[in-house]
């Protein structure tokens, strides 16, 4: 039988307990292993490559794919929702709701390991989305090869949305990122002979200031972007001038273009800045592969025909937004769509408070599994 609502909000359970970070999700590749290995066998083939695990279910014809991919790493969060079933793993959280990913993917695949589906599938449980581009690595290592989808679906979920609710528009879907580490490196000192000393807080705090302007002095006004700096460190006390300062942050665009030039201008102001205060500069500017989650116009158009037309499942058209995603690699390569489910959280993603609905869990895999069964018709 498939898995049941009550063993699916137990597998979820036990995965929001295990969090691990990118390309260290040992524990969850093998829960997720015993959970699949559970399930019938007669059309799946399984394939494991670092932390990530390939699923293949066999179709009635073999001569098209349908691609399903989740992503399985958490964040360095340290949660604070109170649960019963909170993390086991100090420091680390599934808050940006990557549990409920793998649990609707394990939902849906127990639907198929039932019931041969007409066209393959590949399920595909990525790792490290938040920090290394998994599914970049997986794809450029050529682990998909042997199973490539012809097409491909993820989801992401929606703390803002009602529980179950599935959000989709045309076009993009979430941004392009690229990470930002600055390192300006100076000379420490006294407090009280500043000129004997290059103090890397100012010059730290020139390039923050500074890259306020780009948005709004360098991008179309009607288009957007965002720049972020998450963290700043620089010396250890008052009366020491610091001789460093690292500055982390990223970068965020709705087109590749607006991300190479934000990209660009802070290079530029970085540059200037290490010039101007005569101090060295260490920058890495890193997109990865996050690259702008850009919807098919075909397969977007069926998937969300079919969300807003069956009864059982409410649909909602939303908003381009600022998060990012590596699954916009993998739709760079291969047609798909990528889509929200609600799991009505009054906190946001990757807030240590986030606490998603589970019921959005049954939700989530009775519409993916339908859509699934209802794009099969379209294609053959
Ligand atoms: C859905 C989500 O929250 N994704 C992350 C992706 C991080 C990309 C990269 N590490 C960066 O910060 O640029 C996000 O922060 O949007």
């Amino acid at each position: 039988m498939s898995l049941s609502e009550p063993e699916l909000i137990s597998l979820r359970r036990e995965l929001h307990q295990i969090p691990e970070i990118g390309m260290e999700e040992y524990e969850t590749q093998a829960l997720l292993l015993q959970t699949i290995k559970k399930m019938p066998q007669t059309w799946l083939e399984i394939k494991t490559w670092k932390t990530a695990i390939l699923v293949h279910v066999i179709g009635q014809n073999h001569n098209y794919t349908i691609g399903y991919r989740t992503d399985i790493d958490a964040l360095p969060v340290t949660e604070a929702t109170g649960l019963p079933y909170t993390s086991k793993h100090p420091g680390k959280m599934h808050a940006c709701g990557h549990d409920i990913h793998m649990t609707v993917a394990i939902g849906v695949l127990s639907y198929f390991a039932e019931h041969q589906p007409t066209t393959n599938l590949t399920f595909i449980f990525q790792p490290a989305e938040e920090n290394a581009s998994g599914g970049k690595q997986l794809y450029d290592a050529g682990i998909l090869d042997q199973w490539m989808p012809d097409e491909i679906y993820g989801l992401h979920d929606n703390p803002q949305l009602p529980a179950g609710v599935i959000g989709c528009c045309q076009g993009t879907l979430f941004a392009g990122t690229c990470e930002i580490h600055a390192h300006f490196i100076g000379k420490s000192g006294h407090a009280a002979f500043p000129q004997d000393a290059n103090d890397m807080v100012v010059a730290g705090a020139t390039f923050v200031t500074q890259i306020q302007t780009i948005v709004s002095r360098n991008i179309d006004p009607i288009q957007s972007g965002v720049v972020t700096l998450g963290h700043f460190s620089a010396g250890t006390i008052g009366n020491v001038i610091a001789g460093s300062a690292q500055i982390d942050g990223t970068i965020r665009a709705l087109t590749q273009k607006n991300n190479l030039k934000i990209q660009q201008r802070v290079r530029k102001i970085a540059e200037a800045i290490a010039a101007g205060f005569e101090c060295q500069l260490e920058l890495d500017l890193h997109q990865g592969g996050y690259y702008p989650v850009e919807n098919n116009p075909e397969t977007t158009s069926a998937f969300i025909k079919y969300m807003k037309n069956t009864p059982g499942i409410t649909f909602q058209e939303t908003n381009p937004a600022m998060t990012g995603e590596d699954f916009g690699y993998l739709l760079a390569k291969i047609p798909g769509t990528m889509f929200w489910l609600g799991v009505d959280s009054p906190y946001s993603l990757h807030s240590e408070h986030m606490a998603p609905k589970e019921e959005a869990i049954q939700k989530g895999v009775a519409a993916i599994t339908g859509f699934i069964l209802q794009r099969q018709t379209e294609i053959n």
